[in-house]
């Protein structure tokens, strides 16, 4: 892996070493570091099916690695017992690629669920909080709608209220822009920026947005092959001349050569990379 610029012997409050995950032959992590500073935006690129989504799953114990460690604010997540794992996911969220938003529940509803299920706050503060939260993301005239009666770009304002509304310190945002256009794809890096620096919390992100993300990170890191080929700033990712992480940001150039070639009647790709 490629160490540039990366942030070892500052101050991280997750410290993903060497993590394996495999589904039956399918080996998807061979091996995965991650190094995230407190307080900041990581973000980890990869093409399609690299394992992106299963390593999130992995840091949110949804899926349990094969092997590996993975350290938050200073204690291994693998030798928690059942009580700090609750505190663990009372102190993280995590924002589902579909938004996971219940379709049953109004807007306030589903944002006061994760504290009525982790917290004993009284119900009045419960709402108080879901309030303050939906205001946060200018939905509180929206309160009593229900997710199918909001544009896909308010359900996802509505997910990152319910994300935040317990105050979190960790966010994992799996694909937060998937489905979304180009300006609503801003405007949801914004938000993250925005409320990441308002409260403090540390992200980390899965997308394919490259121009994006490396705008609204402040480290990037590249998965591919199982492993992570890079991690480092913004800026030394789009220096770097690892092939792994050219091939991967120079696509739009070679989407521009294939297409030339395409347009010259040549064969250039046979579709089993989709
Ligand atoms: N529960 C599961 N059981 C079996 N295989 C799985 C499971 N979850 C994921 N996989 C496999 O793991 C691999 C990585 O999937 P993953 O969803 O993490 O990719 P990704 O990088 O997030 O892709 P995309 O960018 O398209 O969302 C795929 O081959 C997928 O089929």
């Amino acid at each position: 892996m490629s160490t540039a610029d990366t942030a070892t012997g500052t101050d991280l409050f997750l410290d993903v070493r060497g993590l394996h995950k495999r589904f039956g032959e399918n080996v998807v992590l061979a091996g995965v570091d991650l190094a995230v500073p407190r307080g900041s935006v990581v973000t980890v690129l990869g093409k399609s099916g690299t394992g992106k989504s299963v390593f999130l799953k992995c840091l949110a114990g949804i899926v349990r690695p094969d092997a590996g460690d993975i350290c938050f604010d200073g204690h291994s997540l693998n030798a928690q017992d059942a009580e700090s794992r609750v505190e663990f996911r009372r102190r993280c969220s995590y924002l589902f690629q579909s938004n996971a938003l219940l379709d049953s529940l109004t807007a306030l509803q589903n944002v006061a669920l994760p504290l009525e299920q982790t917290t004993q706050i009284p119900n009045r503060e419960i709402r108080e909080r879901s309030l303050e939260a939906l205001r946060q993301l200018d939905l509180e005239k929206h309160k009593d709608r229900f997710p199918a009666q909001l544009s896909g770009g308010m359900q996802k304002r509505l997910a990152l209220a319910r994300a935040i509304v317990t105050r979190p310190e960790l966010v994992l945002f799996d694909e937060p822009t998937a489905g979304l256009d180009p300006i609503r794809r801003n405007r949801v890096f914004e938000m993250i920026v925005k409320y990441q620096r308002q409260f403090g919390f540390t992200a980390v992100l899965v997308t394919h947005d490259l121009p994006e993300a490396l705008v609204a990170s402040d480290q990037v890191a590249l998965l591919d092959s199982g492993r992570m080929q890079f991690q480092g700033t913004p800026e030394a990712f789009s220096r770097s001349a690892d092939p792994t992480v050219c091939a991967f940001r120079d696509s739009a150039a070679s989407l521009r050569d294939s297409i030339a070639a395409l347009r010259r009647g040549e064969t250039v790709m046979s579709g089993e990379d989709l």
